[in-house]
């Protein structure tokens, strides 16, 4: 019989209840964190999340507060399941609650603005001495709350958290993978939600199967070149958090970065599909810091700065694939694992 845990989520939208629903259908002691009053009640009561996951029904044992402080008190391990905007605001809040020896998992697929940083960074810059893991995967919220086969990676540097973290959440509908390139595991979660708004656009504007296919692999290699660069490993990038994640997102009009694309394509402002979701969509905010970064770094990336130009400059669709049909003809892989 596997050790029971004492588990929060942090953070009640559409993945902080996907990921606690899992925990309770495990038999874990699990609570969800929530700001709104009666959304609690509507976990407690009824065991649905309406507003975040329409149509499931949530395990019965999974309990929600507002109070985080009874949320995380004598808790063994935490997910941190906000937008990356809110996240060091929270991790300030967690600070003086969590227990001795606690584990932190991030579930967050964004960058910090100004600061640039990754969620693992920000974690522990403000909790100091925790254990920290990055989960990130081909994870569709509403998929994984109706229990459909879903695999996921944890990674961390810590062994004993990747095995914990892996027991605790593997089930009949969830399988966990292990790994220890925390950067690039969430590199591959933040970048790949920018080029689920190019497909979206493309998938608009009628694009054909092997438009979408070299789309989606040229995002792979240009989103690996840019994690190089951030010291990431490109082979990160083949797995479940890399390739996995970028169809998903590119492909599912359940991913909402996809959806964004999509509304673009029909021709609706930037602001107004934003307001529209109602949800988080960390593919707007990573554009621009791809932007601002590829060019400090000179690293190419045509299709942020394409998509870029799209969006803020007003330049049109045709004029930007022109010339990247026409830019320099180029090479297909960049990496290699044999040695010369
Ligand atoms: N929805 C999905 O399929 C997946 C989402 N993710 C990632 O998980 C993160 C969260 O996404 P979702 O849950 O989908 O977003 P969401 O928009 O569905 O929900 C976000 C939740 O965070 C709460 N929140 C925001 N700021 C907060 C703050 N300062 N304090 C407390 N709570 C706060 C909101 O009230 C809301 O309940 C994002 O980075 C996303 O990329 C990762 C895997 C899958
Ligand atoms: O990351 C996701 C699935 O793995 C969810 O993508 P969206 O944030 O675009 O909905």
């Amino acid at each position: 019989m596997p050790n029971k845990h004492k588990v929060a989520v942090v953070g009640g939208g559409s993945f902080g209840t996907a990921i606690a629903n899992i925990i309770a259908d495990n038999g874990h002691q699990i609570t969800l964190w929530m700001r709104s009053e009666e959304r609690v009640n509507e976990v407690n009561k009824q065991h649905t999340n309406a507003t975040y996951l329409p149509d499931i029904s949530l395990n019965s044992n999974l309990k929600a507060t507002t109070e985080l402080d009874v949320a995380v008190r004598d808790c063994d391990i935490v997910f941190v399941a906000v937008p990356s905007k809110s996240c060091r605001d929270v991790s300030k809040q967690l600070k003086p609650l969590l227990s001795a020896g606690c584990m932190v998992v991030s579930t967050t697929k964004g960058i910090e603005s100004d600061s640039n940083k990754l969620m693992s960074e920000v974690l522990a810059e403000e909790l100091g001495d925790v254990r920290i893991g990055v989960m990130s995967g081909p994870n569709l919220a509403k998929e994984l709350a109706a229990r459909q086969i879903t695999g996921t990676v944890i990674a961390s540097a810590d062994e004993s958290l990747t095995e914990t973290i892996q027991d605790l959440l593997q089930c009949s509908y969830f399988r966990v993978y292990a790994g220890h390139d925390i950067h690039g595991v969430e590199l591959a979660g933040a970048l790949k939600n920018v080029y689920a708004i190019v497909a979206g656009l493309a998938a608009a504007l009628g694009c054909g199967a092997n438009t979408i296919s070299m789309l989606v692999t040229r995002s792979l290699a240009e989103m690996s070149r840019y994690a190089v660069h951030k010291g990431a490993d490109p082979m990160t990038f083949l797995g479940l958090a890399g390739v996995g994640d970028l169809f998903v997102t590119c492909t599912s009009p359940l991913s909402r970065n996809y959806r964004v694309g999509f509304q673009l394509g029909q021709g609706k402002a930037l602001d107004d599909v934003v307001a529209e979701l109602g949800q988080v969509a960390e593919g707007v905010n990573t554009l621009k810091l791809l932007k601002q970064e590829s060019e400090q770094l000179n690293i190419y990336m045509p299709l942020v700065s394409g998509l870029y130009d799209i969006i803020y400059n007003a330049r049109s669709v045709d004029e930007v694939i022109g010339s990247m049909m026409w830019a320099d003809q180029n090479r297909d892989v960049e990496f290699s694992v044999k040695s010369s």
